[in-house]
């Protein structure tokens, strides 16, 4: 495959919302679902997320146990996976915690269109990567990300670049936990945000397992494909 193994982790309220409609983040996973996102990301070769995550939740994107992060260590790896941000306009803030935090490369992919000036300064703290006009092109970013031997890309939201790659088929396996809240709002970002498929171009997935975790539950799903196109 000409592309990393990709998969999207995310936690949603049992409505299916990502975080409130003023975008303010939810603790949606208890302490053991935060333990599984922690070995997740811990045996990942990169996590990504869109800038309007960034801008909304300015997370570190770090491994948090000590243990795991040793593991990586003791593994010839760097302490945390790479972290990339996708970012058209390179809009990401100097000072956000993805570059505070904790050690190893971070990627910014950018759009041809993103201003100069700022993806000077952005490349003293980060990799830049430059694809696409306007947009970042995610299937050209994801062979990019190949070719620098990022094998397993796990990404971490949130609605509109969930979207954006499962409409360009870039995605293999999606874990979501629902949690026992119910968010609400027409405004409020849900799992999958962007355009929406229209009845003929809809995915298909095939539940691979559902666990009951604490008070919620994790449904483990691989992406089948375009339901109109599967042979079966
Ligand atoms: N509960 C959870 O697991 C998570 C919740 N969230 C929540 O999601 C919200 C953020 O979601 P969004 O605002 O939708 O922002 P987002 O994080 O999905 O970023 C969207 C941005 O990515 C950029 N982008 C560049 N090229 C793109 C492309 N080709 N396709 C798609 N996007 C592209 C665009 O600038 C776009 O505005 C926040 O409220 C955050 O708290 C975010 C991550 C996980
Ligand atoms: N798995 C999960 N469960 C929740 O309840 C959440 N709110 C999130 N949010 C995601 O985690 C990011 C924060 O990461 P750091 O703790 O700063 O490393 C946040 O931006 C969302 O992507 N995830």
């Amino acid at each position: 495959m000409d592309r990393p193994f990709i998969f999207i982790n995310s936690a949603m309220s049992a409505d299916g919302k990502l975080s409130t409609k003023e975008r303010k983040q939810v603790k949606i996973s208890g302490k053991l679902d935060f333990e599984r996102v922690d070995e997740l990301r811990a045996q990942a070769d990169a996590i990504m997320v869109g800038i309007g995550t960034v801008l909304a939740d300015d997370p570190s994107l770090t491994v948090k146990s000590p243990e795991r992060k040793n593991a990586r260590k003791a593994a010839g790896k760097s302490e945390n996976p790479v972290r990339i941000i996708v970012d058209s306009a390179a809009r990401t803030p100097l000072d956000a915690d993805i570059f505070k935090k904790g050690e190893g490369l971070r990627i910014i992919a950018v759009s041809n269109s993103a201003p100069a000036e700022k993806i000077k300064s952005l490349e003293e703290k980060a990799l830049i990567i430059k694809t696409g006009d306007l947009k970042v092109d995610l299937k050209e970013l994801a062979a990019k990300l190949k070719q620098i031997d990022i094998d397993t890309l796990m990404v971490e939201g949130g609605a509109t670049l969930n979207w954006g790659m499962l409409s360009a088929g870039l995605v293999d396996e999606v874990y979501t936990f629902v949690g026992n809240l119910i968010i609400g709002g027409k405004t409020a970002p849900t799992f999958t945000d962007g355009e929406g498929f229209t009845e003929a171009e809809l995915l298909e997935l095939e539940l691979l397992s559902a666990e009951k975790i604490e008070e919620g539950m994790l449904l483990k799903w691989k992406v089948k494909g375009k339901k109109n196109e599967i042979i079966s």
